[in-house]
């Protein structure tokens, strides 16, 4: 998975409903998740994997194209695997992760060259797995962790606010965990389809927390979420002075300069150029 994607808006879709299939073509999310899971009744998962494997070959274009499997231990986990093996999609989401094993499991049925693999971390056990995810990323091509705030909630029988003053911690760790592994971290979905006030809150919340992107349940979320992850515009003109700052002659030499009254180093010289490369 190139780094050089954007992983801002990531809309999730039940594969089994057609209408949606076909209407996401059109709309502008970094994304695509075709769910198989909890969004499929049972009696439409079969339909629903023979939909999301048809969806996939048509292609979706530059987007990246992640199908959510069922759970390790349902009835269609296996089946789903299978079939996603022999599909083009660049990811596979395992819901409600427990166990870093379930990683090396997965990639045995989808080989080494088949899709990559994100997991959702949305399960108290989830969470104590997360140390072992990131240091096993690389041999089970675990590319990106989801935060799975609804069932994480359940999971821990916590009581999220507006803010969502329970969850932050494990969204902290979520992202900890990402960034030790060198993986993507997408924040959890916003249940309140109609609440912009919300989303915006939400958005800036996660960004703030250092997630690459947001999950997404409505089209009507995708462009909050594009405005709210990747540099503003302050950031990038802040990145470009703190470049121009160290290629002056003056800085020759120097770990330390001041720029705009504040003490810039080296590392924020690096964290511009990746900001101004959109990384
Ligand atoms: C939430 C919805 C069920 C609402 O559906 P609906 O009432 O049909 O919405 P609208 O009438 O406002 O839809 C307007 C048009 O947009 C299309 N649409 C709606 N949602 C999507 C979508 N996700 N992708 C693509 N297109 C979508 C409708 O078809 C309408 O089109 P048109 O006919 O042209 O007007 C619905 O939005 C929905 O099903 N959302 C996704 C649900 C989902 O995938 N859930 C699973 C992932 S989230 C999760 O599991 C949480 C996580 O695991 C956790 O634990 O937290
Ligand atoms: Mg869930």
């Amino acid at each position: 998975m190139s780094m050089k994607r954007r992983f801002r808006s990531a809309l999730f879709l039940p594969a089994s409903n057609a209408r949606a299939l076909e209407k996401v073509r059109d709309l502008p999310c970094d994304v695509v998740i075709l769910d198989l899971e909890d969004a499929v009744a049972p009696e439409h998962k079969a339909t629903a994997r023979d939909a999301a494997v048809a969806a996939a070959r048509r292609g979706f274009g530059a987007r990246t194209l992640v199908v959510r499997a069922n759970g390790a231990g349902t009835p269609w986990h296996d089946d789903d695997l299978a079939a996603l093996a022999a599909t083009p999609v660049d990811a596979v989401l395992l819901p409600k992760l427990d166990d870093a094993g379930q990683c090396g499991a997965a990639r045995a049925v989808l080989g080494m060259d088949g899709p990559a693999l994100w997991a959702m971390i949305e399960t108290a056990r989830g969470l104590l797995a997360l140390p072992s995810l990131a240091t096993g990323a690389a041999t089970w091509r675990l590319e990106a962790l989801v935060a799975g705030t609804n069932d994480l909630a359940l999971d821990l029988r916590c009581r999220p606010d507006a803010a969502r003053t329970p969850l932050i911690p494990h969204l902290a760790a979520i992202v900890a965990a990402a960034r030790a592994g060198g993986l993507v971290a997408l924040d959890g979905v916003l249940n309140a389809i109609r609440d912009e006030a919300r989303l915006t809150t939400e958005c800036a919340q996660g960004a703030m927390l250092g997630f690459d992107g947001k999950t997404l349940i409505h089209p009507s979320q995708i462009a909050a979420a594009n405005a709210a992850f990747g540099p503003t515009e302050a950031e990038r003109a802040w990145a470009a002075r703190v470049v121009a700052a160290f290629a002056d002659p003056a800085a020759d030499g120097r770990g330390a300069i001041a720029l705009d009254g504040a003490m810039v180093e080296r590392l924020h010289l690096a964290e511009a150029e990746r900001l101004l490369a959109d990384r």
